[in-house]
């Protein structure tokens, strides 16, 4: 039987899992807490992030990382980039052969503005890594372990390395697609945390679907901007990685980041609303790295800039919705046009 490891036992981390222990793979998952661990061993489940879901006996727990790495082919990182460094790090002491490195983590690191493949590439030496692929898209871990139908992307300057990615995960309720633009498949879903704190802000002030719609639009065409800046192809936006998990970051209630944000519009401040989550909220980080990149890049993103207030500069979030609104006039579509006829006449 072919072996898997994955980094990370968090929800996504052991939703991942089941899909591949779903698909024939032993699954070796590595995660830093020893109970949690003794827990998914013995009884087979992960109550702290999947209540109540049972765990198929291929899928093996452990937090020795020399062991998990041990004659895998594959290694799926999906812990919070607030850890990636030092969970590469510890990869990179205890891997001892060439493997295809997947991520399905969400964000950008502050200060270095680096997506997590670039992370990746800096920490882990060439010839330990056959290609990096990313995976994203609509996928709340939730719906996923239930074998609801779910479809993702996983883009890689590889495409061998994708399609191999792909056929590891692919069945009847997790349909994997392919694409070739990896910096527009992680800059989507990177920023769409951003805006679901958003469209949960909103709800928490109680306004309604039109604001929400107006969020995830223009929200989109912010995201678009700013990725195709970098280097993305705009393309990419409409698709599972842009759009998709806009749609389902921004309307789920599974959502951490519309749940944050929602507590924040009912008055909470951010310290409050973090410590009720007790998981991982990516857009708090994400949105100052975004905020950071948006100078450097010199592109323009009124919702971020707002949220950015909110979180870290202490304005309400009334005010920040008031000040969006009353900005100056605007047209729809032509800065995200000009920048597509200056990107395709290069
Ligand atoms: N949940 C989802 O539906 C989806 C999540 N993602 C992305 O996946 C990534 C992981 O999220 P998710 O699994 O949901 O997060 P969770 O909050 O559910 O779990 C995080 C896991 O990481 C562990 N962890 C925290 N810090 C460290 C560390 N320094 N070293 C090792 N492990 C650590 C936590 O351990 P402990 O229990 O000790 O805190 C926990 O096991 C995020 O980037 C997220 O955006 C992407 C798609 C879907
Ligand atoms: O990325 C996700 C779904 O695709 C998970 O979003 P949250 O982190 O907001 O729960």
């Amino acid at each position: 039987m072919k072996k898997i490891a994955v980094i990370g036992s968090g929800s996504w981390g052991t939703a991942l899992s089941i899909v591949l222990a779903d698909n024939g793979y032993r699954v070796q998952l590595w995660g830093h807490r020893q109970n949690q661990i003794d827990e998914i061993n013995r009884s087979h489940t992960n109550q702290r992030y999947l209540p109540g879901i049972p765990l198929s006996d291929q899928i093996i727990a452990s937090s020795d990382m020399k062991l998990v790495l041990k004659e895998v082919d594959m290694v799926v990182i999906v812990v919070p980039t607030k850890a990636m460094r030092e969970v590469l790090t510890n990869i990179r002491e205890n891997l001892d052969h060439s493997v295809i490195f997947v991520h399905g983590s969400k964000g950008i690191e502050p200060g270095s503005s680096k997506r997590i493949s670039e992370m990746i590439e800096e920490e882990i030496p060439s010839d330990k890594r056959q290609g990096v692929v990313v995976l994203s898209g609509p996928s709340h871990a939730e719906e996923v372990c239930l074998r609801h139908p779910t479809t993702v992307a996983v883009a890689s300057h590889s495409l061998d390395a994708a399609r191999q990615v792909q056929d590891a995960f692919i069945n009847n309720h997790f349909r994997v697609y392919t694409n070739d633009d990896i910096v527009g498949v992680e800059i989507g879903g990177a920023l769409k945390n951003i805006i679901a704190l958003g469209a949960g802000i909103s709800d928490g002030l109680g306004y309604g679907d039109n604001a929400k719609a107006a969020l995830i639009t223009r929200g989109l065409a912010e995201i678009a901007r700013l990725g195709t800046k970098l280097g993305a192809n705009p393309l990419t936006f409409i698709g599972l990685a842009g759009m998709g998990d806009l749609i389902v970051t921004c309307t789920s209630i599974h959502s951490r980041n519309w749940r944050c944000g929602h507590l924040l519009g009912k008055g909470h401040n951010l310290e409050e609303a973090l410590n009720e989550m007790g998981m991982v909220v990516e857009g708090v980080r994400t949105t100052k790295a975004a905020h950071l990149l948006a100078h450097q890049e010199n592109v323009e993103l009124p919702i971020t800039s707002a949220i950015y207030n909110v979180l870290f500069e202490g304005k309400s979030p009334k005010q920040a919705v008031d000040e969006l609104m009353n900005r100056d006039k605007k047209d729809e579509i032509g800065p995200l046009f000009d920048m597509l006829q200056t990107k395709f006449n290069q």
